[in-house]
């Protein structure tokens, strides 16, 4: 079957990391019989430089004419790259924000899975560690206070800054039921998260889950704060299976979820909207301090990249072999430099691999 595939390579790091999600995309069409076309889709700053938007209108129609979009990341350093210097709507951010809303990619689902070769490239105390963990975060993306009104002006004399933060019951509801039913696939527990405390946005959140929770009585769930849950993450992230919650927090929780994974590089994501189509990306950014020296992880958006097989594509036997050979490729010894363990024994034990050549053995390991 031939599929096509929008291809956003971005910033930074982007343009590395997707070469070698294509790579492992490239092997899967040669073992199992696919075609898998590509179409270059510019996004970010790549794109404010080309044409003076984070994101044009042609790139938007590219976007909804593929299949599927696999995308690296984009923006700069934010202190200095002159893209700061723009107003915030020709940010390469506001190119993303733009496209996820575009194509009302609401679910954004991040899996943090512990691999066993990766526990001491975890920094939690082995008692916490354990068995290991594996949790799926589903977060809203495309509400909340990234996309509310936001001003800053002077007040009384006074330059003052104001962001908005609305949900609806429908934007709620339908990320609520993403995630039971994604729960009711995994182990069947639910915790939402907000600030109930504090936030009537938060307190709509929770009625809203409730609701949702009654049509899903196998589903297990809790509410838990979301300062309580950042602390959770490290003190027990065993104890999570989905975590359902808002835009700004799941930004940042996921963040926190993937260093317990060893790092930011090995955590996917998937964005999906109610039709097969998603946009997959890494969940980390353009990580400009390591750009261009080939040293990047690769395997979070290797992973984004299963996930388009099996979720846009049906195509689970594919995806199931992208896992496996990362799998086997941690088994096998080799790490890039951020999942290196820190001791010096545990060091020599492995082999420290780049960018590319982390993408050549996946590859390699790929058997149908
Ligand atoms: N979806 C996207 O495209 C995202 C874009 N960004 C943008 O990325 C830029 C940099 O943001 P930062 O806060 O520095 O976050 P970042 O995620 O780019 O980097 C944070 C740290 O993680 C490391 N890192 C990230 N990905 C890695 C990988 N694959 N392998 C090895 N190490 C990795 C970086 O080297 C850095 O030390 C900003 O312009 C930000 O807005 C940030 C997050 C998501
Ligand atoms: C533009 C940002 C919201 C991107 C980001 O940090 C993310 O999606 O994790
Ligand atoms: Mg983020």
């Amino acid at each position: 079957m031939t599929f096509h595939i929008g291809v956003i390579s971005g910033d930074g790091i982007g343009p590395e990391i997707v070469t070698e999600a294509r790579k492992v995309l490239d092997r899967i069409g040669n073992i199992f019989g696919h075609q898998f076309e590509y179409e270059d889709i510019l996004m970010g700053g790549c794109s404010i430089d080309a044409t003076g938007v984070p994101l044009t209108e042609e790139a938007i129609c590219q976007a909804k004419s593929s299949d599927a979009v696999l995308m690296g990341s984009i923006g700069g350093n934010t202190s200095t790259s002159p893209w700061y210097k723009l107003a915030p709507e020709l940010r390469p951010e506001a190119g993303l924000l733009k496209l996820r809303k575009a194509l009302n990619l609401f679910a954004n689902l991040r899996p943090a899975y512990l691999y066993e070769e990766l526990k001491e490239a975890c920094p939690l105390r082995e008692d916490i560690i354990g068995s290991g963990f594996d949790m799926m975060i589903m977060r809203e993306l495309t509400g909340g206070l990234y996309f509310g009104a936001r001003k800053t002006e002077p007040v009384d004399g006074v330059m003052t800054a104001e962001d908005t933060l609305t949900y609806n019951e429908n934007e709620i509801r339908r990320i609520a039921v993403k995630g039971f039913e994604i729960a009711r696939k995994r182990r069947n527990k639910v915790t939402s998260v907000d600030k109930a405390n504090v936030l009537d946005s938060s307190r709509l959140w929770r009625k809203i889950v409730e609701e949702v929770a009654k049509d899903y009585p196998e589903v297990s769930y809790e509410h838990m704060l979301v300062d309580n849950c950042a602390m959770q993450l490290v003190k027990d992230p065993k104890q999570f299976d989905v975590i359902l919650t808002e835009n700004m927090f799941g930004d940042i929780l996921s963040d926190e979820a993937s260093m317990v994974t060893g790092s930011i590089g090995m955590l996917s994501s998937a964005s999906l909207n109610d039709t097969k189509f998603g946009l997959y990306e890494p969940s980390g950014g353009s990580a400009p301090d390591i750009a261009g020296q080939g040293i990047a992880n690769p395997i979070a958006t290797i992973l984004s990249a299963a996930m388009m097989l099996r979720y846009s594509f049906d195509l689970d036997q594919e995806a199931d072999a992208v896992e496996e050979a990362v799998k086997q490729v941690l088994k096998d010894g080799y790490r890039t430099i951020d999942i290196m363990p820190q001791e010096a024994d545990k060091k020599a034990a492995v082999t420290q691999v780049g960018t590319a050549l982390m993408g050549d053995l996946i590859c390699e390991r790929i058997h149908n």
